[in-house]
């Protein structure tokens, strides 16, 4: 590494970042205590400035917590670590401002004097998500209510995977994801779910934000071929009578309309019209 090259390194590490501390006890102030750091300011340094700026009880013990929505974790960070590098492995969107409705912020908490950790900022949590967590985390039992991503049931077994299926069924949700997977069971009846405002409301979204959707895997496929500019397939399989030609038709749809931009067009007819000519064996 040239003499450059080394300075220039020096300064990569130099390079201020904002980070924004959401303190358990908010102040009348502010939400939040915006802090500037550099790649080498440890969690323990973050935590010192955010006690002067908002002037906090030095005699008391805290702790900085990062967020991630990834799995709705809380870590709490050692004191050597640095909380910069977390940021850089925020998604892009976080990293600059990190406001706590996007799901990746640091929180300051406060220390127990037997060293477990105050959650107050829990509290702010509805208490649907504070259970959920909870039961995520293995501290409450499983309770009957469904996941709409089998990857979410806590003690995952064949038994409690067609339960959590069968228990989204009968409120005819008729979609549940495994991941990027998408399973659906043939309701054999119309559902009011296919109209264009499903359409437009699975448009560009992020996977596993909404309810499991079908129209929601022709979104993410359209819209990364867009991006990338390389073709996408969409697998489709089940055995004889599942729904493959349903589920292939408001695929379609749901392509044609994102194509069109919800104007009629004989496209979709004349893909739908090959569908049987394809089918014939
Ligand atoms: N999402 C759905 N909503 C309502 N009805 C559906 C849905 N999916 C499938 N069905 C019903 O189930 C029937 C069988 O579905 P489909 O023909 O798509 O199955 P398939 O998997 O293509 O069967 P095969 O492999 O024998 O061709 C359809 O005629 C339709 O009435």
């Amino acid at each position: 590494m040239s003499l450059k090259d080394a300075d220039s390194a020096v300064c990569q590490t130099k390079v201020a970042y904002n980070l924004h501390v959401y303190p358990q006890l908010s102040t009348e102030s502010a939400p939040y205590c915006k802090v500037t750091a550099t790649k080498d300011t440890t969690s323990s340094d973050v935590i010192k400035d955010v006690i002067n700026i908002l002037n906090l009880d030095v005699s008391k013990s805290y702790v900085l917590v990062e967020v991630k929505e990834t799995g709705g974790e809380e870590w709490v960070l050692d004191t050597n670590d640095s909380p910069v590098h977390r940021v850089l492995l925020w998604p892009r969107r976080a990293q600059d401002e990190h406001p706590q409705k996007d799901g990746y912020y640091f929180l300051l908490q406060e220390r127990n004097t037997d060293g477990t950790i105050k959650y107050a900022q829990m509290q702010l949590l509805s208490k649907e998500t504070d259970s959920r967590r909870l039961v995520e985390r293995g501290f409450l039992p499983w309770q009957q209510e469904d996941f709409d991503d089998l990857c979410n049931i806590p003690n995952l077994t064949e038994k409690t995977l067609l339960e959590n299926l069968k228990c989204r069924f009968l409120k005819h949700k008729i979609y549940t994801y495994a991941g990027s997977i998408l399973i659906a069971i043939n309701p054999f009846k119309f559902l009011p779910i296919y109209n264009p405002k499903y359409v437009k409301l699975y448009e560009n979204h992020q996977l596993g934000k909404l309810e499991p959707h079908i129209f929601a895997i022709a979104d993410v496929a359209y819209h990364t071929m867009l991006k990338k500019h390389v073709n996408q397939c969409i697998v489709i399989s089940g055995e004889s009578g599942s729904g493959k030609t349903q589920s292939t038709n408001f695929l379609i749809h749901c392509l044609t309309a994102l194509s069109q931009k919800g104007y009629a067009s004989g496209v979709e007819r004349t893909i739908l019209g090959a569908g049987p000519v394809l089918e014939v064996k």
